[in-house]
């Protein structure tokens, strides 16, 4: 008998998938093509008995005919055929949430792509994982493909890490990479990602950052060893990022790129989500249309950066199967890779607290005294002013015609460039909402 035929004859793993989507078709189909090389690996077959969706019917490019299906997802956790529940449905709530709940109570692993649900109930399902003695497993929730939370749970796990965060976001990045590469505005990029399915119909979770914050949070709990906390990630998205905006960072030598951005220090952990200038020598700022980049900082490690595709059926079945050979193998690591009783108390450190350097885009009229007006209320502010942009009004322009100029500032506190950028948004010679953009070293 040679090893494939023993790893054969071994007891199957047998998963039951909810939610027949891009990732659950894409995990059938990842199984089946692979199922050789996986039951090498896993030492046993993992093979799909179960599957539950909404419509039975649809084409999917994928064969269900021979499993078993559940009209109603919440069986499979009951099913005497399923080991293992594979919850890809989405969707903090409802039935994704009940699922992972009833079938870690009822003593079966569970793995899971839903970062919103491992952002917001990450630490009660991990508690509830570790009373049953099974696994949680959410590889696939952070940046698809990129096995990042592996990274962190395992190889990682002898350093106290300080940072951790990137690009968490493709859709982001798409936009963010296209705006730049052809000029155009954000509202028309948002159409072409629609259309070509990167962006979902409503982008609002993608492009107010809300993604990248459910992805940020299960990075710190990781990264540094404390309980998962959603609600002290500061978030603010790419909506009012205008094309004149790439083309200043462009002229001052910068990209933008939303970066979700953890730290640790003295004070506690800072988490937030925003647009940063990266300088275009940065690794980060290289990382270009739907991929995604994770760069972790440790004491002893240093920096290490993964690069991969963060969304999409192929990377995120290949997540969610590396998980399954995991619980394939017996393999138990802890959710947040420490057990629960044993997690870090740091604090979160609020946005205010946080410091930094800053780009101020303002449209203003263009007329003498201007300038002066605006470097008042920063010198009152205690903001330092590094250098500033303007270009000449066209030969055309209208007297008191409004034109737009870049200030960049010295490291300051985060506090008084809000104070600064609210006083200035109020000053009668500035025509339109200050745009305020964090720079980042990458
Ligand atoms: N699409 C991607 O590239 C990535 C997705 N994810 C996560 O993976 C999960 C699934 O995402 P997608 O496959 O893109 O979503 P999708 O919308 O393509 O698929 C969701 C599936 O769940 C089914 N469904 C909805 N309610 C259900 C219920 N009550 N019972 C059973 N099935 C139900 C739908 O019919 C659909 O087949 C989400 O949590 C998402 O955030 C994570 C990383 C990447
Ligand atoms: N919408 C996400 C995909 C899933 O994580 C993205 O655009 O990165
Ligand atoms: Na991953």
């Amino acid at each position: 008998m040679n090893t494939l035929s023993l790893h054969a004859a071994a007891a199957p793993l047998r998963v039951g998938i909810a939610g027949l989507g891009t990732v659950g078709a894409g995990t059938v189909r990842l199984l089946r093509a692979n199922a050789e090389l996986i039951a090498a690996r896993a030492g046993r077959p993992v093979v799909v008995t179960a599957v539950s969706a909404r419509d039975r019917h649809r084409a999917r490019g994928i064969d269900v005919s021979s499993l078993a299906w559940h009209d109603d997802a919440l069986t499979l956790a009951t099913d005497p055929d399923v080991d293992v529940v594979v919850e890809l449905i989405g969707g903090s709530e409802g039935a994704a949430r009940t699922l992972v709940e009833t079938a870690l109570s009822r003593g079966r692993p569970v793995v899971t792509a839903n970062k919103a649900l491992i952002a917001i109930h990450g630490a009660g399902l991990a508690s509830a994982a570790e009373r049953a003695g099974v696994a949680l497993a959410f590889e696939a929730a952070v940046a698809g493909g990129i096995p990042v939370i592996k990274a962190l749970r395992e190889g990682l796990a002898a350093d106290r890490l300080v940072r951790i965060g990137g690009i968490l976001n493709g859709t982001c990045n798409y936009i963010l990479t296209a705006m730049r590469e052809t000029g155009r505005g954000f509202a028309s990029v948002l159409e072409e990602a629609q259309a070509l399915g990167y962006a979902e119909t409503d982008p609002s979770t993608d492009v107010d950052g809300i993604d990248t914050a459910h992805k940020l949070a299960i990075l710190a709990a990781l990264a540094f060893g404390r309980p998962v906390d959603f609600d002290s990630v500061h978030i603010e998205g790419i909506r009012r990022i205008g094309a004149a905006d790439i083309a200043f960072a462009t002229e001052l030598g910068y990209r933008i790129k939303l970066l979700g951005i953890a730290r640790r220090s003295d004070q506690g952990v800072e988490t937030r989500v925003h647009p940063c200038l990266v300088p275009n020598t940065a690794p980060i700022a290289q990382v270009e249309g739907v991929f995604n980049a994770v760069v972790a900082e440790g004491e002893f490690v240093g920096r290490v950066m993964l690069e991969g595709r963060g969304a999409g059926a192929g990377p995120t079945a290949t997540a969610v199967v590396g998980d399954l050979i995991d619980i394939a193998r017996g393999s138990l690591v802890p959710a947040w890779g420490a057990i629960s009783g044993s997690l870090s108390k740091l604090t979160s450190v609020p946005m205010s607290a946080c410091r930094g350097s800053f780009y101020l885009r303002l449209d203003v009229r263009d007329r003498p005294g201007v300038i002066a007006e605006i470097t008042a209320v920063l010198r009152d502010c205690g903001v330092s002013l590094k250098s500033m942009l303007q270009h000449g009004q066209a030969p055309s322009a209208l007297p008191d015609e409004s034109v737009p100029i870049v200030l960049v500032t010295h490291e300051t506190r985060e506090v008084a460039m809000q104070e600064a950028t609210a006083r200035i948004a109020g000053l009668d010679v500035v025509v339109a909402s200050p745009v305020m953009i964090r720079i980042e070293a990458g």
